[in-house]
């Protein structure tokens, strides 16, 4: 590196990279079983397009059970949730959402990880969330946010397969700020 005189001052730290060069974070190695399809916005005369979900992403071979919106506060937390069954996609729709993961399933290849996702309409994409990883969503910003949730198994009314943590559970290593 070319040799320059002393520039800076006393704590300045250099950056480190945090970005690749398709704009994903670097650290972004995914949960065994989640899958991420982002989509581009089609910007139109009167508005722009943004497709959800196609079968033909193949994703997985799961049916689409319902589907069902979940709309965030400003600065909201919905965490943390579980399936033992079900698979969710999640797609933010509106505004900007967090979507937190975490896997906790022993003998998982990616036990212990954290996948962290801000997305919506500026970052416009699919999460597939395998069954028992556990996921949480915060809108992080003063504008409100939805999110569609597509589901392989529609809810039940009598026995919902959904178990829940705190959103500051210690059994989950992540704070929302
Ligand atoms: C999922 C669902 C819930 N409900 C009812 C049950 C309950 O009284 C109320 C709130 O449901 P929940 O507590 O499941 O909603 P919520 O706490 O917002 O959980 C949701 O958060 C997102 C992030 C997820 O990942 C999903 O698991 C989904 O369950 O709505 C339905 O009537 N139909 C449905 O399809």
């Amino acid at each position: 590196m070319l040799q320059t005189s002393k520039w800076t001052v006393s704590g300045a730290i250099k950056d480190p990279k945090s970005i690749t060069a398709e704009w994903s974070p670097i650290n972004m190695a995914l949960i065994d079983g989640v899958q991420v399809k982002e989509v581009k916005n089609v910007i139109k005369n009167n508005g722009h397009l943004t497709e959800i979900y196609r079968m033909d992403w193949a994703l997985d071979d799961l049916s689409v059970d319902q589907i069902f919106q979940v709309s965030l506060n400003p600065n909201g937390i919905s965490a943390w949730h579980a399936h033992e069954v079900t698979t969710d996609k999640i797609f933010v729709t509106s505004g900007s959402i967090k979507v937190v993961l975490y896997d906790g399933r022993e003998g998982s290849p990616t036990y212990g990880k954290i996948n962290e996702f801000r997305c919506g309409a500026l970052r416009p994409m699919l999460i597939v969330i395998p069954p028992k990883i556990w996921h949480g969503i915060q809108n992080y910003t003063s504008e409100p946010g939805a999110l569609l949730n597509i589901v392989d198994k529609a809810y039940q009314y009598d026995d919902p397969d959904h178990w829940r943590l705190p959103s500051d559970s210690p059994e989950i290593p992540y704070t929302f700020q």
